[in-house]
């Protein structure tokens, strides 16, 4: 088998590997994400491809360091109304966040890929969609007290697998991809590799 590395500094990636047994090491990929973001949309790149091309670019990154290792990139973007959405950079911003997306539908776009010799062995794109309560200001404020600072590593400023799930009141599409993962078909490939036994 070989070393399996997430180039990723997302600490719930690295805590779905390891809850479903993945031997892996983290190295955060050094990709210019802002950058990659202007060229894609200056292309017009579509939100699933912006996706696809980060987690491409994370993967390879790392790759040409680890050639022999199998590198697992991944990146999320948030898309409302055709819009893309970081992650918010303060809780002012996961304030106004929330208070755009109440009461209606975002969609999560969930790309990850794998990287070998500097080669893409493999990629997915998962698109869950979740609507969002009708959330007062009041009840926002309460959020955010509640859930603090650690929502602004979450690219929709809420944690689904914590609190984040009382601003919901529908998800479709799968779990894993909603956390920033699409974990199960990730899991089959490196089954398919034998990388894992089952
Ligand atoms: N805990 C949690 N994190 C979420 C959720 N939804 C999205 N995220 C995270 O939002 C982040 C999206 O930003 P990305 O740019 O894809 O990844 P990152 O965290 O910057 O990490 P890198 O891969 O190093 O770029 C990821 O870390 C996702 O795991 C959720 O419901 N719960």
């Amino acid at each position: 088998m070989s070393r399996i590395i997430l180039a990723s500094g997302s600490w719930i990636r690295a805590q779905m590997l390891r809850n479903a047994g993945v031997p892996f090491d983290i190295v955060p990929s050094e990709v210019d994400e802002a950058a990659i973001k202007r060229r894609c949309l200056g292309d017009g790149d579509d939100l699933r491809d912006i996706a696809m091309r980060l987690a491409e670019a994370k993967a390879l990154s790392v790759s040409r360091n680890h050639p022999d290792a199998y590198v697992i990139g991944a990146d999320q973007v948030l898309g409302l109304d055709g819009h893309l959405y970081d992650k918010p950079v303060d809780m002012d911003e996961a304030r106004a966040r929330l208070r755009e997306f109440s009461g209606r539908k975002h969609t999560l776009y969930s790309a990850a890929c794998i990287a070998r010799g500097q080669t893409i062995l493999w990629q997915v794109i998962d698109y869950p969609t979740l609507t969002m309560c009708t959330l007062s200001d009041d009840t926002i404020d309460r959020y955010l007290a509640e859930a603090g600072e650690e929502i602004l590593s979450s690219v929709g400023a809420y944690q689904l697998e914590s609190i984040g799930a009382r601003l919901f009141h529908q998800v479709h599409g799968n779990y894993f991809s909603i956390l920033g993962l699409p974990l199960l078909p990730l899991l089959a490939f490196l089954r398919e590799q034998k990388q894992l036994e089952y």
